[in-house]
């Protein structure tokens, strides 16, 4: 129904409290209809670019808009932007039905038009047998589902997510990731998603956007950005373990002027291998392992590797790192320098990497 409304442009958005800069001069794009991922560390401004857009907040300078128009004289309640909070904010002396019907009174949508869209809601997240419970009747999981529904009875044009499933353990996690996903896809609604968890930030959008420090570094397709980090904050924040980086090159062959990074799953065991190391632990993760290991001139190299290496801690190996995955930034600027392998095929799949700083 709304896939092609909710697009939202940004433009020069800077928010500063006090002297701290939450945002600088942040320009993104959403396209109507997409899934976008926000990630980035705590405190680089997710939060503020959600809570501006729903009109929590006002920028300093800078504009929003919405299906191209300025919002900013549009108050919150009238923006058609239903925001989900990490910790559900349902009303705790309300039933989930109350919860799921208070903000459609207040707008004084008529009764059974907002009862049918609160059944629909709650069955759609699978909660339609709770309505008569209130908030501290259900499990996490149950209450992060209500939260969702009371944002789809709003049938909004945007939806604004906060770190909805941060609060779940992990199985309800990958089950309630499932659902965003399928709610999405069914509905087709613009979604801007925050989180600093590495599996939703590469699976859940349809494109990631990465903030650091209040500002954009890169927008691209999630495997893209893993691929081609346009900076050396965008290499260090994605990835678990992040990518080793080694200014000078170091073991890597020296690159006077640059970092090079390679990836933990780019650095094969191989006894022929030119880099010589020692386990220092090993971190088994049942499906993988991964070895934290040190070279002799003192660089700590994560390595991914299979669960079963048969290594421990004090053991000798030897690292081959994958030629075509290793990774050149600029060490002062920070910026990706391609590599050759990229310069020779890859050209233009850069194109829509924000590379500003
Ligand atoms: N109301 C406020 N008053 C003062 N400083 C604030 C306020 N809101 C946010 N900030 C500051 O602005 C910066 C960005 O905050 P924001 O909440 O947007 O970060 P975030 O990326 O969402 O972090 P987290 O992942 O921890 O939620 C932080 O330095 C934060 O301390």
């Amino acid at each position: 129904m709304s896939a092609d409304r909710g697009a939202i442009r940004l433009e020069g958005l800077t928010k500063a409290y006090g002297s701290v800069t939450a945002l600088h001069d942040v320009d993104l794009e959403v396209r109507a209809g997409e899934l976008l991922t926000l990630v980035g560390p705590s405190g680089s401004g997710k939060s503020t670019i959600l809570r501006l857009v729903a009109g929590l907040d006002r920028p300093d300078s800078g504009r929003i808009l919405v299906d191209g128009t300025d919002v900013a004289q549009v108050p919150p309640h009238r923006r058609a932007v239903a925001m989900v909070f990490q910790d559900y904010a349902l009303y705790p002396h309300l039933t989930v039905r109350g919860n799921l019907l208070f903000g459609l009174r207040v707008r004084r949508v008529p009764r059974a038009e907002a009862d049918r869209r609160a059944r629909a809601a709650a069955e759609r997240l699978g909660i339609a047998d709770l309505l008569d419970r209130y908030p501290d009747q259900m499990s996490g999981g149950q209450r992060q589902r209500v939260a969702l529904a009371r944002a789809l009875v709003r049938e909004p044009t945007v939806y604004l997510l906060d770190e909805p499933l941060a609060s779940l353990d992990a199985q309800l996690r990958f089950a309630t990731r499932a659902d965003l996903l399928a709610v999405h896809r069914d509905l087709g609604t613009t979604m801007v998603h925050v989180t600093h968890d590495q599996a939703e930030a590469m699976t859940l959008g349809d494109r990631l956007a990465v903030l650091h420090a209040g500002r954009l570094h890169q927008v691209g397709p999630p495997q893209q950005v893993y691929d081609e980090p346009a900076d050396l904050v965008v290499a260090g924040f994605l990835g678990s373990p992040p990518m080793n980086l080694v200014a000078g090159g170091g073991i890597f062959g020296e690159a006077p002027g640059l970092t090079v990074g390679v990836r933990p799953e780019d650095l094969a065991l191989d006894p022929d291998g030119p880099i010589e190391a020692t386990v220092e632990a090993v971190e088994a993760l049942g499906s993988e392992a991964i070895l934290l290991t040190r070279c002799p001139d003192g660089t700590r190299l994560a390595v991914r590797t299979g669960p079963r290496h048969g290594l421990r801690a004090g053991a000798g190996l030897r690292l081959r790192p994958d030629p075509q995955r290793m990774h050149r930034f600029d060490t002062e600027t920070g910026q990706r320098r391609a590599s050759v392998a990229e310069t020779g095929q890859r050209r233009g799949s850069v194109a829509e990497t924000g590379r500003r700083r």
